[in-house]
């Protein structure tokens, strides 16, 4: 589904990812750790094309296209969704409408007309539902006064009505207490299928507890530096970083 080859990327001028290659397929979970500052959310936004950053080298293919070209919401389209880091407040646009404005322009730039009104009813029902949303949160205005857990929770709520083919969750532990931790794993595992893949991005072990990876990777300094499977996470938890960056200095 996605094939990085040789990434490098640079904000300012300054070089961040120094050569990834990852490659992810349909069905599967992959989580990146790695040291602040390594250049985790640097991959997830040259991924989604936030046009900050400067591809510089190498290509990232999805479901067999090119992504260079194409702007952050054309990947939207596609089927990339991005949990935003700084969710943006909306006063007086309701998290109802904000996603059925989300989900007509998807189905538009795909070719298709508007969902009918029952249909997305239906859908809001069923999804927020799975994600133990309470009806009141729905008919609030988009992340005004949210905490931290309930911004979260939405940005899952997107996710679940979205549906998107492969979905990118940055630092989805911060911010969530234990219920609500539970809640959006739980959401998380239940829109899993056969047909789409997960990239979690977080520091802490915890969090793959209940979004158990399939693969494990360690980004240092702009590099992965190690790929293991899930029991790779508790080694970090356990050992921190400095072992393996001992390991590739030797
Ligand atoms: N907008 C920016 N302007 C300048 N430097 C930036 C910018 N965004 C990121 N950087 C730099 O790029 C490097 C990688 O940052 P990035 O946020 O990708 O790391 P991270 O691994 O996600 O870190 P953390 O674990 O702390 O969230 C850092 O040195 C950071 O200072």
């Amino acid at each position: 589904m996605l094939k990085i080859k040789n990434l490098h990327a640079s904000i300012e001028g300054k070089e961040i990812l120094k050569g990834i290659d990852l490659e992810i397929n349909p069905g599967e979970v992959h989580a990146i750790m790695g040291p602040n500052g390594s250049g985790k959310s640097t991959l997830s936004s040259v991924i989604a094309g936030r046009e900050e950053y400067e591809m510089t080298d190498g290509e990232i293919i999805f479901e067999n296209e090119d992504l260079a070209e194409l702007d952050p919401e054309e990947r939207a389209h596609k089927g990339i969704f991005l949990s935003f880091q700084y969710p943006v407040e909306i006063p007086g646009v309701s998290v109802t409408n904000f996603m059925k404005t989300a989900i007509n322009a998807h189905r538009k730039a795909n070719g298709l007309d508007d969902m009918p009104a029952n249909e997305m009813l239906k859908l809001i029902r069923e999804k927020s539902e799975l994600l133990e949303i309470d009806r009141k949160f729905l008919s609030r205005s988009l992340n005004e006064g949210f905490s931290g857990g309930e911004k979260k929770r939405n940005e899952i709520f997107q996710m679940a009505m979205l549906e998107p083919k492969l979905s990118i969750l940055d630092e989805t532990d911060s911010g969530l207490d234990i219920d609500a931790l539970r809640i959006v794993s739980n959401g998380v595992n239940k829109l899993r299928t056969e047909n789409n893949a997960v990239l979690v991005i977080t520091h802490y072990q915890r969090l793959l507890n209940y979004i158990v990876p399939d693969v494990v990777h360690v980004l240092i300094d702009g590099k992965i530096v190690k790929t293991g499977g899930k029991e790779l996470a508790y080694e970090l938890e356990e050992r921190g970083y400095d072992w393996i960056k001992q390991e590739k200095a030797v």
